[in-house]
Parts: C-alpha cells; structure tokens; sequence
C-alpha cells in the first residue's frame, strides 16, 4: 500500500507560554500544502525501513515511522513490514515533513491490516509522536491550540491564490526554534485574524519565531522580504523554519530566486 504524505505551513504562530512538561503552549492555524514525500509499506518476514530521494538526519530506529510502528504494535497483532520512504519534503524546512510521515504510517497500517481506528483514536496515536502529528492525521485546516496538538476546524480555503514556498539553503531545528524565543500572551487571538480579509494579514498575523531566527539566518529574512517585492499578499516563515511562503494573486515568476533557494510553485 503506498500513501503520500503531505506538507503544512502554520498561517500565524502565536507562543504564548511554556509548560510544566517543557513544551509550550501556542495557537496557530495548519494549513496543508501539495508538496508529498511517497510511502510504501509491505508485508515481510521481518521489520525494516529504507528511504530514497532526501537524506534524512538522525538515527533509523528514531524515524517517525519506525516509532509509529512500535507504537501500534503494543495494542495490536501486526505482522514485520517493510516500510519504504521516498524523501521529498525537505527536512528542518518547518513543513512538518517527518510528523506528516508518522500520521500517513498510522493510517496506512489501519488501513491496511483493518484496526478498525477511528480519527480520534488514530490522533490520540499521533500526538504520542510529536505535537504536530494530530494535525496531518485529517490535514484539514485547523485552528490549533495547546502544545499544537489540539485542534479545531475552521473554514479557509485559499484556493483562488497562489502559494509558493521558497526553501533557501538553511536549516533551522524546532529545539533551536523554541530555545531562542520569549513566550507571551496574545493580544488579539489568531482564532479572530484568521477569519479577516486575507488583505488585512500582513502586520497582524505573525509568526512569534521570526525574531530571532531572522537575526540569527539574516537569509530567511530575506527570502521573506523578497516576496513581499514580488507582491505577496502575505508572506511568513512557515512554524520553526526555514521556509517562507508567500500567498499570491498570480503565480509570481521567481526565477531570480531559484539561484540560491529551492522553489515551490503552487503548493
Ligand atoms: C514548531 C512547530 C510549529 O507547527 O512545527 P515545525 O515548524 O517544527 O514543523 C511545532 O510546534 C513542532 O511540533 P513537532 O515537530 O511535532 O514537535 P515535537 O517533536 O513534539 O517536539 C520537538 C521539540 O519542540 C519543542 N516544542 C514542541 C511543541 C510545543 N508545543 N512546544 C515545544 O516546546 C520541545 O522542545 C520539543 O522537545
Ligand atoms: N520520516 C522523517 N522524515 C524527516 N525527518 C524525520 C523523519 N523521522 C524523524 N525525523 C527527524 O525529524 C527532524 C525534523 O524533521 P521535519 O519534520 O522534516 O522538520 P520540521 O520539524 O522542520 O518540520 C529531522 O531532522 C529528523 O532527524
């Protein structure tokens, strides 16, 4: 069975206190994108996993799908699988490529050898992994709350614009992404701005990362500029970074930017 997990960007993200367990509280909306890594799972003699296409940093056991197998496999029969990644999301990107993974495997495996899990048993299974894993489980927009990881469905469609991600040569890691920043509560809740004119956006739905990771990689800052010259309606660094999106009128022509960034049209 093969599935294509899908990207997000976070529209907003508000940190807004941390937490006795050490994580923080925030509010931010997921929003899915088309960009897809490719994922396949067989039947086999014992358990395995092998990626393709990007190269994916840390140890094998420590893959999201590695984990999300052991994880069902304490509350059901299943058989060894041999798990098959093709890597295209890129990593360290903010695009919750590695949590969208974990999601797609735990729907994949219920799929596939009938759990009979229902979304919010297959959610309950995902946040175990990683905050932003509830989300990919549905990967409906949503309003979420807590450490991410609660989530409510709201109504944005942003279907008449044009999304394009610019990836630049940069990574950022979400513990350095959470080290560097100063929690505060909201002024005004993303759950009202997200509901104004797309048009209204810019200077009122931030993403509270941005400060220091613009002054620590001056070239994220950039990249953010730059789509605003090219006319974005709205640009931000997608969660933890280092990727920026901008929402456009019409599929801006960013071949300039191609040089030094990886471009994603239409997403
Ligand atoms: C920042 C965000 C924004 O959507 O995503 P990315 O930009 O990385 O994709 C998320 O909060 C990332 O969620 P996720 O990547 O699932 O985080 P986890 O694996 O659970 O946690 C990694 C580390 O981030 C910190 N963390 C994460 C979530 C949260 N609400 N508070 C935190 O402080 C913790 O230090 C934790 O050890
Ligand atoms: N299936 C996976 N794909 C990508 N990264 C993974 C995966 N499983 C575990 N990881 C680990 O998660 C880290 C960050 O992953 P990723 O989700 O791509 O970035 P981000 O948190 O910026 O959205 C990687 O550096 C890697 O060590």
């Amino acid at each position: 069975m093969i599935v294509f997990p899908n990207a997000k960007i976070n529209i907003g993200l508000n940190i807004i206190a941390r937490r006795p367990d050490g994580y923080h509280d925030l509010e931010t909306v997921f929003y899915p994108v088309k960009i897809n890594d490719v994922l396949e799972v067989i039947e086999a003699d014992k358990l395995s996993f092998e990626s393709s296409g990007l190269d994916i940093p840390g140890r094998l056991e420590d893959n999201l799908c590695i984990k999300g197998y052991h994880l069902l496999k304490k509350d059901h029969d299943l058989p060894p699988v041999k798990i098959h990644l093709h890597k295209n999301i890129p990593i360290g990107a903010g695009l919750g490529g590695g949590s969208a993974d974990a999601a797609f495997f735990i729907k994949l495996m219920n799929d596939k050898f009938e759990l009979g899990l229902s979304l919010e048993r297959m959610e309950d299974y995902a946040r175990v992994l990683g905050a932003d894993c509830a989300f990919f489980i549905q990967s409906k927009p949503v309003f979420a709350f807590e450490k991410g990881d609660e989530l409510e469905p709201i109504n944005l469609d942003l279907s008449a614009y044009k999304i394009v991600l610019v990836m630049p040569d940069e990574h950022v890691s979400t513990a350095e992404a959470y080290r560097g920043v100063k929690p505060a509560p909201v002024s005004e809740s993303l759950y009202d701005l997200i509901k104004t004119p797309l048009t209204a956006w810019r200077g009122h739905i931030k993403n509270d990362f941005e400060g220091h990771i613009f002054r620590d990689h001056p070239v994220i800052r950039g990249v953010k500029a730059e789509l605003y010259e090219y006319g974005a309606l709205y640009a931000s660094m997608s969660g933890s970074g280092a990727s920026v999106f901008g929402i456009f009128e019409n599929t801006p022509n960013l071949q300039a930017m191609e040089e030094s960034n990886q471009v994603f049209y239409n997403v």
